[in-house]
């Protein structure tokens, strides 16, 4: 076994492994410093930083999307990250619904990409659209959906595919607030009943403290890990519930002074 499969071996029981990763796309000024990151199996983990420390580039790295060519390792399910693996699903702010397609054939298009015949695809697909609330909703296609209807749909189609690890990045970010406090509460509800792990990419610090067990925050770029803050809210949760939770008010305030700090050690 060469050091790299040893290395995935070792990881194999969390969901991510990252170690004292280093990234920059020219080879001169670095995107991550550093970083290393644990999401145990199960867990839901938050990603938090300011606009350009490289979320989306970590993110994008676990999903075998930007190729790892710095130095460091990072392990996902247990194998180097590729395109394509079928224990991960990736959900992004934009829907990407295909225009033409109805919400039933675009909650389904996920498992078709990955081969599941036909029949099987959209009676999965069916069962998701009524777990997100769009049962009445199969026929119509996106222009006729809200932004919040369309998300639904995406979640559908993400969760459709029932894979073990969901990478998703502001899949709520381009919601009204009041339709993002209902896509939440969906999301904690779907994770809750798939039991999947969440790597989550957010800028809004509320999002983070609702739905995850821990937010790991970043400094300004090169990103580096700052703080991780363990979330010690119980679940179930309701996001309306905890909006009147001293313990929440506590960790948004904890995690503001992370952020901050990480602004000083890059002005510095
Ligand atoms: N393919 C690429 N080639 C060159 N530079 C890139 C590439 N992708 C990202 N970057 C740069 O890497 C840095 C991190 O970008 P990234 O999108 O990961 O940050 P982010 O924390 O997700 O930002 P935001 O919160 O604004 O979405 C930015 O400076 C960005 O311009």
């Amino acid at each position: 076994m060469n050091s790299a499969s040893a290395y995935h071996a070792a990881a194999a029981s969390r969901a991510v492994s990252v170690d004292n990763l280093h990234l920059s796309f020219d080879g001169r000024s670095p995107v991550l410093a550093d970083v290393s990151l644990r999401l145990e199996r199960g867990e839901f983990v938050s990603l938090v930083g300011p606009s350009g420390c490289g979320k989306t580039t970590l993110l994008n790295l676990c999903a075998g999307l930007v190729p790892h060519t710095g130095a460091g390792d990072i392990g996902v399910m247990g194998s180097a990250p590729r395109t394509g693996h079928p224990e991960i699903g990736y959900m992004l702010a934009r829907d990407s619904l295909l225009p033409w397609c109805s919400a039933l054939e675009n909650a389904a298009f996920g498992l078709r990409v990955r081969g599941t015949p036909r029949q099987q695809a959209l009676e999965r697909a069916r069962r998701m659209l009524g777990e997100v609330g769009l049962a009445q909703h199969e026929s119509a296609l996106p222009k006729a959906l809200s932004h919040g209807m369309r998300q639904r749909t995406a979640l559908a189609r993400t969760f459709a595919l029932d894979a073990s690890l969901l990478l998703m990045d502001e899949p709520f970010g381009a919601l009204d607030a009041q339709t993002k406090l209902q896509l939440q509460d969906l999301l904690l509800r779907l994770c809750q009943q798939h039991s999947c792990s969440v790597l989550f990419v957010t800028h809004d610090l509320a999002e983070a403290v609702a739905v995850s067990d821990r937010v790991v925050v970043m400094s300004s770029r090169p990103g580096r890990i700052i703080a991780d803050v363990p979330i010690d809210l119980p679940r179930p949760r309701s996001i309306r519930e905890l909006q009147k939770s001293p313990r929440f008010h506590e960790l948004y305030s904890a995690l503001w002074s992370h952020l901050e700090s990480g602004w000083v050690h890059h002005e510095g």
